[in-house]
């Protein structure tokens, strides 16, 4: 294959397992694909910049070796490039402790489906999220994501998950991550305005702004989103008792807890969530900073391979 293929590695995503198996992996990659260089992160944000570097330097495709972290970073780096066109198509490799964008994506786990996939270059656009919001240095910030933001306690969990290493490389660290904030976490007050009306005023324990459809390593918080169209699913996890979290959970995994009293479900272009309160956001599951926060589907695409 004479196409150009740069490999941006999170040595640190699943809890550092990618570090020890890439190495093995990426003999497959390079023994099927000639124009195949690979470039490992060595902090968070180093893939934001390597991202931007490999759309300018015109490599056909960039593959993303790591978690919705590492996907989040890069999808930064490459719409960081202001030509609207973006000709750099992105690939998954999910390595992540979570890997919640791939799992709505349905994409390979095999190597040799994935470098298949590679070769047969199919691909399709997905319109990126836009979020404004106030980051942990207190600055106005605007960030993409592809997958799923949230306020609330879902976003205490993400943080908590990136503070403290990983204890599995699974979906088994959200699983005790949730239990642990549940212990301390009270609801928060907040008013959300979608498409210009005030649409719910009140507490919440979550607000899962979505455009696909899992968070938290593989619940189905948002059955009804949909990563190809041009609406946001707003999910309302409205004010929840400790034990209601615990006892609808299993229903989470699943999908089926749209029709609980206490779950709301909107499809909205853009949406503004206010508070007075500290309430924790994160997209992609990254900590990013706070809500109040803003968002909305951009025009910019990236091209993903499905
Ligand atoms: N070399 C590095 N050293 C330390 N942190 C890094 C490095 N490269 C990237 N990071 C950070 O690692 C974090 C976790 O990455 P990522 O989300 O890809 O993995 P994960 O948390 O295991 O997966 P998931 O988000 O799917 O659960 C990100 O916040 C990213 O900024």
């Amino acid at each position: 294959m004479n196409k150009k293929i740069i490999a941006i590695i999170n040595p640190v995503s699943a809890g550092g397992k990618t570090a020890e198996v890439w190495p093995e992996m990426s003999k497959h990659f390079k023994k099927e694909i000639n124009n195949f260089t690979e470039k490992y992160t060595k902090e968070p944000g180093d893939a934001i910049r390597i991202a931007k570097e490999a759309v300018e330097l015109n490599y056909d495709y960039l593959l993303a070796v790591g978690g919705d972290g590492t996907v989040n970073e890069i999808i930064n780096g490459m719409l960081l490039v202001k030509d609207k066109n973006v000709n750099t198509k992105l690939v998954i490799y999910a390595q992540g402790t979570g890997s919640d964008l791939s799992r709505t994506l349905k994409l390979p786990k095999r190597i040799d489906e994935l470098i298949n996939l590679i070769k047969t270059g199919k691909s399709k656009k997905i319109k990126v999220v836009e979020a404004n919001f106030v980051n942990s240095k207190l600055e106005k910030e605007k960030r993409y994501f592809l997958n799923i933001a949230d306020c609330g306690m879902g976003a205490e969990v993400a943080k908590k998950l990136n503070e403290n290493k990983k204890i599995t490389s699974g979906s088994l660290n959200y699983i005790l991550r949730i239990f642990q904030v549940l212990f301390n976490y009270q609801n928060k007050k907040v008013k959300i305005e979608a498409d210009n009306k005030l649409i719910y005023q009140g507490k919440i324990n979550t607000a899962v702004i979505a455009h696909g459809n899992y968070f938290g390593g593989g619940i189905k918080v948002a059955p009804e989103a949909d990563l190809f169209g041009d609406k946001l699913n707003l999910i309302l996890l409205k004010d929840f008792s400790r034990l209601g979290i615990v006892l609808n959970l299993i229903k989470g995994y699943k999908g089926k807890h749209l029709s609980h009293p206490l779950v709301d479900s909107y499809q909205v272009e853009e949406l503004k969530i206010m508070t007075k309160e500290s309430v924790e956001l994160e997209l992609d599951g990254e900590s990013v900073g706070r809500c109040n926060a803003k968002f909305k589907i951009s025009e910019r695409e990236i091209d993903v391979l499905i």
